[in-house]
Order: structure tokens, then C-alpha cells, then sequence
């Protein structure tokens, strides 16, 4: 069947025309696609970064280090010895000093304290990263407003993030406290989740304007249907994992399959009201999340199943293939860092496969996209 054309109830004649009138537009369209989006996935690969790192400092202790919130100024490290001096004195008022780290003199304090000026410092050079390109390439012309108010937003939806971190930091410095509050880890943790979705899409988007046409067969519209509930599940699986982080319910129940030979955790529902039990009760949330990654896996499973018994094409095949190898990782990871009892390295890389795995569920829903007809595309405004 030729590309551009699709055997399916859809509408073949607007994949034909929006192709042409592509194909019809400048020479540089295509290499100006590719730049813009090659830049875009450099910001996503520095994002990953800032996942792993966010997630080593959190694992480290390093977090409550650093407890000024400087944005510009805050670039510079100590130089001086007064100025370590002044930092390492703040930081010996918290009761994370007093509880966990005390008598571990500067040396220690400055040991925990580069993981978080690095995890900082990087955020703002992803700031950079974003902005000084942006502002060349609208000022050459090469992304329209659409595309330009988008990057901007992200731009300004950055600065939130490093503002909802600072809000999280400071919650771990309140008197009886030695760790943030898992409410505002959460948040922290599923605002760069969503963040890094969205400008990961934009990047697959502005790379692939016009979906691959595939027929719109049963089959091919359920395992669409399918990867997206799949995300969907995904994105609560992810935000039940920050609970489990952040009430450090992986300190418990370190067996697998069973919870300690129990296969629900002896004390679920023992909070009241009931919700409370999802948020506070640290069996119902080491649970909760490995029911909602067991949905997940099961739904890829699905999507699978369908998908490669239905007609798609060989590049949605591929993006299914690796999107069963990526849930099967992630799972394993899961189940080393319980059995383990989260030791660093493996609490980290679990966090950063999870953004890992989220970019194999986009990569593959986007490949997606042109079942049954042209969805989801950028609008020509869009375009760069
Ligand atoms: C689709 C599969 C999974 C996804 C997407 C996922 C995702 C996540 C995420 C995003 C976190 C939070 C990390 C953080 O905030 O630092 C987390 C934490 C955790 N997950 Fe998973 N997870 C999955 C499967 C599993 C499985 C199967 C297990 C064990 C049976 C597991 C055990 C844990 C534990 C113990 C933590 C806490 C680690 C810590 O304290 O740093 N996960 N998970």
C-alpha cells in the first residue's frame, strides 16, 4: 500500500493533502523539523538527567542542604571558608542535623551538599538550554508564534517546578521532621513528569508532522486504545510510587510476590477515614503500587497481544516491542529495589527508568497516532 494512503473507514484525502502541502513548503521545512527537534530532545536527555539526579539526592540525605532559595545568585557555590562556615551553621539549626547527621562535621556537610547544588545548578542550565535557543530560533524565523508560546510556557512551567521544589525542600526543615512531606514530593516528582511529557511529545511531534497512516482495523484501534490507557495507569503508578518514596514504604515488607506471606498487607483499611490508608498507611502504599504496576505491565501485555496479531506497520510494531521490554525492566527494577531495601543506586535508577519507560509509552502512542486517520498532528501554525 503506498504511505500515503490509508485502507481505513478514516479520512485518506486530508492525510494526502496536508502531506502535499508539506512536501510543497520550503526546502529547509524538514531541516528546520529536524533542528528544532533535535534541540528538544537534547532539553529531554537533560531532563532525564534531572530525574536521576533528583532521585540520588533524595536517596542520599543530600536534599535539606542547601536551605536558602537564591534563583540567580544561588549559582555560585561557597568560595570561601566563611561561606561554608555560614551554610554548614544553617543547616546544624534543622533537625535532620540534629537527628541524623550530627557530629559529622564540614567535611560531611559539604559531602551532601554538592549533590543538591548540582541537582539546582542543572535545573538552570536546562533553563538556559531552553531559552537561548528559543529566543534564536524565533528570531530567525524558524518556529511560528504557536510554537514559540508553547516553548515559553514550558519555559515559565520550569520555573514553577524549581518554585515547587524550594516549597518541598522547605517542608523537611519543619521542628520533628528529618525528610519533605510526601504530599509535596509527590508533586514535585509528577510536575517534572508531566513537564517532561509534554515537551517530549512537542519533540516527537515537530520530528513526525504527519502520522504514519495504519488501517483502521479492530485490531489496530484497540492496541491504540490500549497504550493509552496504558499511560493513563502509568501516570497513577508513578504518582503511587512517589508515596512509597516519600513515606519510605519501602522499608517494610521487603519480599516478593507475597507482603511478608500475606498477599494484602494485615493492616490495610486500619486508618480512618478509608482514604487516609492510600497516603499513610505504608503497607496500603507499597500495595497500591504494585497493584497499579501489575495493571500497567497487564495493559501493555494487552496492547501487545492485540497489537501484534492486527496490521500495523513495522514501526509500531518495533515501538510495541520495545514498550514490552521497557514495563518488563522497570517491574524488575521494582522488585530489586524492594528486595534490596532501597539502597541508592537502585532507588535511583528505578525513578529514572520510570521517565524512561513514559518516553517508550509516548514514543509508541504517538507511532500511533495515523490509525484510522490523521490525529494528533501539529496544525500547520504549529509547525516550525
Ligand atoms: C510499571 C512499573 C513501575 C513504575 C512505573 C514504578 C515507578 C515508581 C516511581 C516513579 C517511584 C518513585 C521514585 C521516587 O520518587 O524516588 C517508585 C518507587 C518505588 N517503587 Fe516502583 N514502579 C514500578 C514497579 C514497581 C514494582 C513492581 C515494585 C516492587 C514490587 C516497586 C517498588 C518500589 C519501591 C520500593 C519504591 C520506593 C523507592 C524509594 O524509596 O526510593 N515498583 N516506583
Amino acid at each position: 500500500m503506498p504511505s500515503d494512503t490509508i485502507a481505513s473507514p478514516g479520512s485518506p484525502s486530508r492525510v494526502t493533502r496536508f502531506r502535499a502541502q508539506y512536501d510543497a513548503g520550503p526546502a529547509t521545512t524538514a531541516r528546520n523539523d529536524r533542528r528544532v527537534s533535535s534541540w528538544l530532545f537534547a532539553i529531554c536527555f537533560m531532563l532525564l538527567g534531572m530525574i536521576a539526579l533528583g532521585g540520588a539526592t533524595r536517596l542520599t540525605g543530600s536534599g535539606l542542604s542547601i536551605m536558602e532559595w537564591k534563583p540567580l545568585s544561588g549559582i555560585v557555590p561557597p568560595l570561601t571558608h566563611a561561606q561554608w562556615a555560614h551554610l554548614f551553621a544553617l543547616y546544624q539549626q534543622i533537625p535532620q542535623y540534629r537527628l541524623e547527621h550530627q557530629g559529622f562535621g564540614l567535611a560531611g556537610f559539604q559531602h551532601i551538599f554538592w549533590l543538591e547544588w548540582i541537582h539546582r545548578f542543572w535545573g538552570r542550565m536546562i533553563g538556559l538550554v531552553l531559552f537561548v535557543p528559543l529566543v534564536f530560533f524565533a528570531a530567525t524565523g524558524a518556529i511560528g508564534w504557536r510554537m514559540i508560546a508553547r516553548l515559553l510556557l514550558f519555559f515559565v512551567l520550569g520555573g514553577l517546578q524549581g518554585a515547587i521544589g524550594w516549597f518541598m525542600v522547605a517542608s523537611g526543615f519543619d521542628p520533628d521532621s528529618v525528610a519533605v512531606a510526601p504530599a509535596k514530593l509527590v508533586l514535585h516528582l509528577s510536575f517534572a513528569f508531566a513537564l517532561y511529557a509534554a515537551i517530549l511529545w512537542t519533540a516527537f511531534s515537530v520530528r513526525r508532522p504527519v502520522p504514519e497512516p495504519i488501517a483502521g482495523s479492530d485490531g489496530a484501534v484497540w492496541t491504540r486504545r490500549l497504550v493509552a490507557v496504558a499511560a493513563c495507569v502509568l501516570a497513577v503508578t508513578v504518582v503511587a510510587g512517589g508515596f512509597t518514596a516519600g513515606t519510605h514504604a519501602g522499608f517494610v515488607y521487603n519480599s516478593f510476590p507475597t507482603m511478608d506471606g500475606h498477599l494484602l498487607p494485615p493492616h490495610y483499611g486500619s486508618l480512618h477515614p478509608f482514604w487516609r490508608n492510600w497516603f499513610q498507611n505504608l503497607g496500603a502504599v507499597q500495595f497500591d503500587h504494585r497493584a497499579l504496576a501489575t495493571l500497567t505491565a497487564l495493559t501493555i501485555g494487552g496492547a501487545l497481544v492485540v497489537g501484534l496479531r492486527s496490521s500495523l506497520t513495522k514501526n509500531a510494531h518495533d515501538a510495541l516491542m520495545l514498550l514490552g521490554w521497557a514495563v518488563l525492566a522497570q517491574y524488575a527494577l521494582g522488585i530489586t529495589t524492594l528486595l534490596l531495601v532501597v539502597p541508592a543506586w537502585a532507588g535511583t535508577l528505578h525513578q529514572t527508568f520510570a521517565a524512561i519507560l513514559l518516553s517508550v509509552t509516548l514514543f509508541t502512542l504517538h507511532r500511533l497516532r495515523g490509525v484510522g486517520g490523521p490525529i494528533g498532528r501539529l496544525s500547520r501554525s504549529d509547525r516550525p
